[in-house]
């Protein structure tokens, strides 16, 4: 059962900031195995910064942040990445200039082979192999997060984290990548989900954190959370 195991990847009290503003005043999340948990709330709350905390990316001026129970503080975003946690940033972070082929290809410098990103990413998005020819800053936003996630997921990873997803897609993309999200985590994949858009998230949930100003203010079941949003902010 998710609820019961141990966290997978935690922050405990993480305080970190941009020079000497702090913006995240004391941040505590829990992400158990095989469990997806949406990090909600508005616009400069925290949560990008907090998800590249997670990532290895931007270091912690106080608290904990562990990995399989052990401390993990000042980690390298490549330790992070052998540590089994890979991220797709705000932005997609995909190259726009390379193909499909060469995004993937990219993907490669972890260690797997190029033929089986491909087939993977194929076999999940025919889209994709449709286009393997093509310069990915020329696909459309869904088609981008495709890639992107199909990159991810070449480094057979164990925490994803998402950041805003849902960003310049139609809402039925939105949904349909959700889906798949959904399948990676009854695959045993945990996934840590920052997203304005509460509504597309909330519903393949396993938890939620509404964070404000820096501080997760609320966490819990879906349902719960859903009721502590605001409509200003439920995203639709
Ligand atoms: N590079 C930076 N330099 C200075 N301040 C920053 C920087 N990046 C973010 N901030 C500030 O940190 C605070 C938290 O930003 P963050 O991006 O983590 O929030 P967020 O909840 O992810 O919002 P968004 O969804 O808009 O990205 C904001 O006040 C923001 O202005």
């Amino acid at each position: 059962m998710a609820e019961e195991a141990a966290p997978l990847l935690e922050l405990e009290g993480v305080r970190a900031g941009y020079g000497a503003i702090e913006v995240l005043h004391g941040v505590d999340l829990a992400l158990r195995p095989g469990s997806l948990l949406a990090l909600l709330g508005p616009n400069g709350g925290g949560k990008s910064t907090a998800m590249r905390v997670c990532a290895g990316l931007h270091p912690l001026a106080g608290g904990e942040l562990r990995y399989a129970g052990r401390k993990v503080n000042g980690v390298s975003a490549q330790d992070a990445a052998r540590l089994g946690v890979c991220s797709i940033p705000e932005g997609r972070g995909i190259f726009p200039n390379l193909t499909v082929r060469e995004n993937l290809w990219a993907a490669t410098g972890t260690g797997a082979r190029l033929a089986d990103l491909e087939e993977k990413a194929y076999a999940r998005f025919p889209v994709l192999g449709e286009r393997r020819h093509q310069l990915a800053g020329s696909m459309s936003g869904g088609e981008q997060q495709m890639l992107a996630l199909s990159r991810a997921l070449g480094t057979d990873p164990a925490v994803l984290l998402l950041d805003e997803l849902s960003m310049g897609l139609a809402p039925m993309i939105v949904t349909k990548m959700y889906e798949t999200v959904a399948e990676l985590v009854q695959g045993g994949l945990s996934v840590l989900v920052a997203e304005q858009f509460a509504r597309a998230v909330l519903p393949i949930a396993d938890t939620a954190a509404l964070m404000l100003n820096g501080r997760v203010v609320a966490a819990g079941p879906p349902a719960e959370i859903e009721d502590r949003l605001s409509s200003d902010y439920l995203g639709g």
